[in-house]
């Protein structure tokens, strides 16, 4: 190991935690006159909750037409890939024995609520993410909440994004406000049974501690990036992707992970001029996350290296190396994995398709990333005939008098009588 450095995510503190149960418990009391309060308050906000259509139009005139350009080609490929998932998903029925039927099948939750953070960077393609996918999902009712930014309100190109990408109402509405608004169904939105997207600590809180009556994508961490690369690797392009990503903030974790030293070494001492190419404040930031951040892992085999990753799991794994179809089957801990120097993870955060929502801080282990399937629930359903009836009530009340259940016993026992409610009671 060349460099090390400690890769955990900050938890919320004590103060976070206090703080957003006492505004949720507010939000929840006081509705649509608390969340308008905290706007004002927090983000100078005054002006309309519900985005008024001549404010999206008045956006959407401002956007240049080639971002417009950008935008419709990653929102086409991104609702392109969520409505293959979505026909992935098979409802189905089967026959267990002779008469005992059941199927399985996904219903759209009945709204959704995507919350597309504000910050120090426009998270354009975050509204494309959340929203489209929920859309291709099949959810009929889509809110969508962001911040203001200075003056008209939401930043007019991530405006655009959410009206392109299909949001049925838009909330100008940040942080804790803008999560309970559409966890509670203020301002006039049916509650939402899902919460989806990024977000700072406030955010991140406010979703686990709604988490339970209402469901989440996930607690995310601080965005996270690990290189996989061989002796085959452009130590140039490699430093680039690690600093292009480094660029997401301070407490962003990336690591190299390779089996050649002197690539190691290379990109160790091509990092800080690359990080300088970002210019101004991202190239700050870069570096920063470099320094507290970054590590390279020297591996012996390629064995090793796919040993290193699987541990950390990280949210984005990149390939710069041969023999791409050996890695792709071995390896199994990633929230998304990208394979060849050709491409690189910017591609998959702005435009290339599958989600950018993906699990940080090793949540890789057991689960991947935003996807259609968090905005549908997987429900089965059964029956029974007189074919059936017989073998299933017999196991049934044996299973239940042995379990002490006599309750259940005699409802499956009545099930052996005649159809009719009055002989199965008689029985
Ligand atoms: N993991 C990902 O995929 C991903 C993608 C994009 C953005 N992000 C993250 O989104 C975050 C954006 O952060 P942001 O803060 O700029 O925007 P944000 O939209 O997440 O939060 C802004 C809101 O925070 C609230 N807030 C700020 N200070 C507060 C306080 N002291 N008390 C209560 N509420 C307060 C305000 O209401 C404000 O509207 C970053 O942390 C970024 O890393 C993550
Ligand atoms: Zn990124």
């Amino acid at each position: 190991m060349i460099k090390s450095a400690p890769g955990l995510p900050p938890a919320a503190t004590g103060d976070i935690r206090d703080t957003v149960e006492i505004m949720l418990a507010r939000l929840r009391s006081g509705g649509d006159t608390a969340a308008r309060d905290y706007a004002r308050r927090l983000d100078g906000w005054t002006g309309p909750i519900v985005t008024p259509r001549s404010t999206i139009e008045a956006a959407a005139a401002q956007v240049p037409s080639d971002l417009k350009e950008a935008l419709a080609y990653a929102h086409a490929n991104i609702s392109a890939f969520a409505r293959a998932q979505r026909a992935s998903l098979q409802d189905f029925e089967t026959e267990l024995r002779p008469g005992l039927i059941a199927g399985q099948r996904s219903i759209p939750v009945s709204a959704a609520g995507c919350y597309v953070p504000g910050g120090r960077y426009a998270h354009i393609a975050s509204a494309l993410m959340t929203i489209a996918t929920a859309k291709a999902a099949g959810v009929p009712h889509i809110t969508a909440a962001a911040p203001p930014r200075d003056g008209p309100g939401i930043d007019a190109a991530t405006l655009y994004a959410m009206d392109l990408a299909g949001a049925d109402t838009i909330l100008t509405l940040g942080g804790v406000q803008g999560i309970a608004a559409m966890a509670f169904g203020l301002f006039g939105t049916p509650a939402a049974a899902i919460l989806a997207g990024p977000g700072n600590a406030y955010v991140a809180e406010a979703k686990r501690q709604l988490f339970g009556p209402t469901g989440i994508d996930t607690v995310a961490g601080p965005t996270d990036l690990l290189i996989v690369a061989d002796a085959t690797a452009d130590p140039g392009l490699v430093a680039l992707d690690l600093a292009g990503q480094a660029e997401h903030g301070p407490t962003s974790p990336c690591w190299l992970v390779t089996d050649h030293e002197p690539l190691a070494r290379r990109v160790r001492d091509l990092i800080p001029d690359t990080c300088a190419r970002l210019g101004g404040t991202n190239a700050d930031t870069a570096r920063a996350a470099w320094d507290a951040m970054g590590e390279i892992i020297l591996c012996d085999s390629r064995e090793e290296m796919a040993q290193e990753a699987d541990r950390i799991a990280p949210e984005h794994l990149h390939l710069h190396a041969t023999a791409l179809d050996w890695w792709q089957t071995r390896l199994t801990a990633y929230g998304s994995l990208f394979l060849g120097a050709e491409t690189t993870v910017a591609f998959g955060d702005k435009a290339s398709g599958p989600n950018h929502v993906l699990p940080t801080s090793g949540a890789a282990r057991y689960t991947g990333g935003l996807s259609v399937h968090k905005f549908l629930k997987t429900v089965t359903w059964q029956r029974a005939t007189d074919a059936a009836l017989p073998a299933l009530a017999r196991a049934t009340s044996r299973i239940s008098r042995a379990e002490g259940m006599t309750g259940h016993a005699l409802s499956a026992e009545a099930r052996l009588h005649a159809h009719s409610p009055t002989t199965a009671l008689r029985a």
